[in-house]
């Protein structure tokens, strides 16, 4: 496959080795929004900044160029994006995470808040960490792990720094140098606590999330997730 880079950093440059690896080639490699020609790519992969993601992502729905896009921090405005895809009949993907072990960290998260609901002892909250150069907080993995709880019980809403309440779900930001993303969801109470955890040692399995994606996306239409490409049901 051809591949467009949109973004070239810490993640453009690591999907870039796993992408050559697989024997794709990487056609397009953009830092800004400087002019490129977006119908050379069969596929765009976008790990740029909130502010540029619905902009890379229009342009490649707009060319009919199948598109994934990891960037965090703009889901305001998804649907808007979504109604494009559909309109022009293109090809999307989001995901918070695209690494294989946090969509199934996804998954027991929300078995284990259907189990939490009913209990009321127990306190909830969750903790984030991630290196001091992230843009946004909380991170998109944290968002989509309190919207998996808000699915499976009666949290309402989520809230960055909040007090435990029965209906908020407390996040926590932290920001630590080099660390790649280290998410934790913790039920406490009087007596114990039981707590599940993600650390992920690096980049690449976000990276190889991303091009197994890309593969997966080529030659489908419509607005797929994570859950569609792993089957995870
Ligand atoms: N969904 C997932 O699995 C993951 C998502 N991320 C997210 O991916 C994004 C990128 O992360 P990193 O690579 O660590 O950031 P980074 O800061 O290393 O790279 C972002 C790159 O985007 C470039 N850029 C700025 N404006 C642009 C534009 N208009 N078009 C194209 N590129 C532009 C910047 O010059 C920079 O090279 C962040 O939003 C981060 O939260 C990061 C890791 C995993
Ligand atoms: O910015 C990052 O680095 C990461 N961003 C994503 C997020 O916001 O959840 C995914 C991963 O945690 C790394």
């Amino acid at each position: 496959m051809k591949i467009a880079l949109l973004g070239y950093g810490r993640m453009g440059k690591e999907i870039e080795q796993i992408a050559l690896k697989r024997g794709h080639q990487i056609v397009i490699k953009t830092s800004d929004q400087e002019g490129y020609d977006i119908s050379n790519a069969d596929v765009a992969i976008d790990f740029s900044v909130p502010s540029a993601a619905v902009s890379n992502i229009s342009n490649c729905i707009n060319h009919q160029v199948p598109v994934i896009s990891g960037t965090t921090g703009w889901l305001e405005q998804y649907d808007q994006v979504v109604s494009l895809c559909n309109q022009k009949k293109g090809a999307f993907i989001y995901a918070s995470n695209f690494s294989l072990g946090v969509n199934i960290f996804f998954e027991l998260n929300k078995q284990l808040a259907k189990m939490m609901n009913t209990i009321e002892d127990y306190s909830l909250s969750i903790e984030e960490i991630h290196h001091t150069q992230k843009l946004d907080a909380p991170s998109g993995t944290a968002i989509s792990l309190a919207e998996g709880i808000i699915a499976n019980s009666a949290k309402k809403k989520w809230e960055l720094d909040a007090s435990n309440s029965d209906e908020i779900i407390p996040i926590s930001a932290k920001r630590i140098p080099e660390v790649p993303g280290t998410h934790t969801i913790c039920y406490e109470s009087d007596v114990d606590q039981i707590e599940i955890k993600h650390t992920a040692h690096n980049r690449k399995g976000f990276a190889l999330g991303a091009v197994v994606a890309a593969e997966w996306l080529v030659g489908k239409t419509g607005v797929y997730t994570m859950k569609d490409v792993l089957n995870l049901g």
